[in-house]
């Protein structure tokens, strides 16, 4: 049952985020419905293909399409360009050409790996997002962004290349594991806390409830996360401007990911911590008050997510956080909380000051 459908609105990449209970296998008829010919690769991983590419082919096959399974490791310590070389070995193995298309079936690291395939096989193919993690679903699957991440640096090769259609099943969360499902919590944090104080309220007001997997809470944090995304990307797809926005959290989040070298916190957890780190910047910036600042911390700790930068040297954090995306003439954008529910970019030169305050 489709329960909603959110456009994101970019000109002739435009297209729909359905989002349901139980619609997977509609993605048969989604895929006729967007014209998609030929040879269907289904991305995905050791983890997820077993639980749902079945469901997947039964509905691919059904709608006349030929289907080849590309299974790849599981973890953010696979997001690299070996395991991208293996999806294109597969792609070429099975002669698809360019009128094939991808299907991405996973949470975020399949859906960034699988669709900067899509996006430089053949130079461009069309691909579809299935996400079945909370994050990939409220964050990784709309807006375009796919990449690897490099030994250096998060996500730091990657395209601009939008999907077709994201299809979005909430029932796939059922059999999620708890720390992932909470990490997916994280990144709808960000959403109240620099783009909307309501939604920030009721994230606050239905910690139980999202936390149990209530079915209608979820739907309506999912729903409320990916209009809000929409709406950001629809006005600066490739992040001239206010898109950094969704970065809020990310810029400690990510050195977080980067000196752990990808293996001891989920990408969600990172954010989580970037999070409380930046609401402490923020309030040193006289962007927030203590009660703000408290707010933040209290949500983060309720959904059962860190808040402590892991202790390495500041030289450490400092050489992380050069490679950030948001760096210009040695100045980093970093994105602040103003309040709760709006936010303010300031230019930091000085990174070893930044780090300075989070002591
Ligand atoms: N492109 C973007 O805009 C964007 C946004 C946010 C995050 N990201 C990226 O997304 C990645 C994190 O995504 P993630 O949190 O989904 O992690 P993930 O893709 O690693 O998935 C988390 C774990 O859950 C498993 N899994 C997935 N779906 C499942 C299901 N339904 N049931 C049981 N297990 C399941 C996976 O196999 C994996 O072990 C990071 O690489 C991050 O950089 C990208
Ligand atoms: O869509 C965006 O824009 C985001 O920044 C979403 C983030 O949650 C996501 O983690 C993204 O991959 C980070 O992008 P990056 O450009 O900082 O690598
Ligand atoms: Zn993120």
């Amino acid at each position: 049952m489709i329960v909603q459908t959110i456009k994101v609105a970019l000109g002739e990449r435009s297209y729909d985020i359905q989002l349901g209970a139980g619609i997977l296998g509609t993605i048969g008829t989604v895929c006729r419905e967007l014209g998609l010919t030929g040879t269907a690769a289904v991305v995905s991983n050791t983890t997820v293909a077993p639980l749902y590419f079945d469901t997947v082919r039964a509905a691919m096959e059904a709608a006349g399409y030929q289907v080849l399974l590309v299974s790849l490791p599981d973890g953010e310590a696979y997001k690299n360009s070996a395991t991208l070389n293996q999806i294109y070995d597969a792609l070429v193995d099975g002669s698809l050409d360019r009128g094939s298309f991808i299907l991405a079936l996973g949470g975020g690291v399949i859906g960034d790996m699988a669709g900067f395939a899509a996006a430089s096989y053949l130079r461009g193919i069309p691909f579809v997002q299935l996400p079945t993690t909370l994050l990939s679903q409220v964050d990784s699957s709309v807006g375009g962004k796919t990449g690897i991440n490099h030994p250096r640096g998060k996500n730091l090769i990657g395209a601009f290349y939008q999907p077709k259609a994201v299809l979005i099943d909430v029932m796939t969360l059922d059999t999620l594991p708890e720390r992932e499902f909470r990490a997916g919590l994280g990144e709808i944090v960000k959403y109240g806390a620099v783009l909307d104080g309501d939604f920030f309220r009721f994230l606050e007001e239905n910690v139980d409830a999202l936390l149990a997997r209530d079915k209608e809470a979820l739907i309506q944090a999912v729903a409320r996360s990916c209009s809000i995304k929409a709406k950001v990307v629809a006005v600066d797809e490739r992040e001239g401007g206010v898109r950094a926005v969704l970065n809020y959290g990310h810029t400690l989040g990510h050195a977080v990911e980067t000196l752990t070298e990808y293996t001891t916190y989920l990408h969600g957890e990172a954010v989580a911590i970037g999070m409380v780190q930046a609401a402490k910047i923020s309030k040193h910036f006289g962007y927030c008050n203590q009660a703000d600042r408290d707010r933040i911390a209290a949500l983060i700790a309720a959904l059962g997510l860190p808040a402590e930068l892991p202790a390495f040297p500041s030289e450490k954090y400092v050489e992380a956080l050069s490679h950030d995306k948001k760096v210009r003439d040695k100045g980093l954008l970093f994105i602040c909380n103003r309040g709760i529910g709006a936010y303010k970019m300031e230019r930091v030169t000085d990174l070893k000051a930044l780090l300075d305050i989070c002591a």
